[in-house]
């Protein structure tokens, strides 16, 4: 279990202070995949940092497994880092040496016998699908392949705890599902903790069990990945996830369209389409649609369709009230006479 409790953290630069970090209180469990989502800026990255104390907080409590970081001696320090694997965007293996050589280099540092070296290196290998590409050097390799290397030294030492660090942002989409599969079968077989950051709402959506929405060095919001998407709280939440669905209209047709916008959610049995023919049949309104979209989350239906809503008032609003105790998500986005 990694715990933040009530973390500040404070830059200085050009005698100007920053708060990368406002009272960040957060509790990420053993063997969950946990998403951190946020703009640039946001304080990811130092997060992430505080976790294997490569940052130390200006305020507040960082602990691992229990135990409180800054009660650590340097040397236990260095230890826990050698429990925690970490995985960046570029990949940072050494371009001079083949993948068996970069991940020997990992099981170096982490203290391996140099006579287990080969059996390791076999067995990671393995572990990341890298079969038949022991000899190649770096330059020789995809984008997705370097990744697995990056993997797979981050877990020569076994660690319970894997930090991903934008690991698919310089991934096409293809390869960055394939990344992202090979985690999610990491975490169920090893039943690794693994903690991402990214600015892509669709990593959270391909993976994560629950994740955190940063914005300015706060956490904004904390749910598990389904309800993130289906009752975002906060508006910057509400922003990535609209993206994600892109269900955004068009100023154009807002402005243009008469009636009652509504947003409308739905989610697994209830589909959307029924319950809107229900409600044209007993409050006799005309519903035009205007947006739809089905996704999965988790393997659980969720769907959102965007309509208008015209007739006598009185119908319209009467068809609202029914319509929001049907699907209990429902937005008025544009109300129009
Ligand atoms: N060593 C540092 N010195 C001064 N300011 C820093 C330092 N590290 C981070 N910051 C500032 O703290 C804030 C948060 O940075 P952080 O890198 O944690 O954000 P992030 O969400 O990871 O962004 P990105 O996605 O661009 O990496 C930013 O304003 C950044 O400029």
């Amino acid at each position: 279990m990694i715990e933040f409790k009530g973390i500040t953290k404070r830059f200085v630069r050009d005698r100007t202070p920053i708060f990368a970090l406002r009272d960040v209180n957060l509790t990420i469990q053993q063997g969950e995949i946990f998403g951190i989502i946020g703009e640039s800026g946001a304080g990811k990255s130092t997060l992430l940092r505080l976790i294997n104390g490569l940052e130390t907080p200006t305020q507040g409590t960082v602990k691992v497994s229990g135990i409180k970081l800054s009660d650590l001696s340097k040397g236990s320090l260095r230890e826990l880092r050698l429990k925690i694997g970490m995985i960046f965007q570029h990949f940072q293996l050494i371009q001079s040496r083949n993948v068996s050589d970069n991940i020997a280099f990992a099981l170096k540092a982490a203290g391996v016998k140099r006579s287990d070296f080969p059996s390791r290196i076999k067995e990671l290998v393995a572990l990341v699908g890298l079969e038949g590409f022991e000899t190649n050097f770096p330059s020789q390799l995809s984008g997705g392949q370097k990744q697995r290397v990056g993997i797979a030294r981050a877990l020569a030492n076994n660690p319970s705890v894997l930090l991903c660090d934008e690991a698919t942002s310089a991934l096409d989409p293809v390869t960055t599902l394939q990344i992202l599969e090979l985690l999610k079968d990491l975490n169920e077989r090893l039943g690794l903790t693994i903690i991402l950051i990214t600015h892509e709402i669709d990593v959270v959506k391909q993976i994560c069990h629950r994740v955190a929405v940063m914005a300015h060095g706060e956490v904004v919001e904390v749910a598990n990945t389904y309800d993130i998407f289906s009752q975002p709280t906060h508006d910057v939440t509400k922003h990535y996830v609209d993206t994600a669905l892109q269900i955004e209209l068009p100023e154009r047709i807002l402005r243009t369209t008469p009636g009652k916008i509504i947003r409308l959610q739905f989610t697994g049995e209830k589909t959307g389409e029924s319950t809107l023919s229900e409600a044209i049949k007993q409050f006799d309104i005309s519903v035009s649609i205007l947006h739809g979209k089905v996704d999965y989350i988790q393997n659980v239906a969720f769907g959102v369709l965007i309509v208008s809503l015209t007739g006598p008032t009185l119908h319209v609003n009467r068809a609202l009230t029914w319509l929001e105790e049907q699907l209990h998500t429902l937005e008025v986005i544009q109300d129009v006479a």
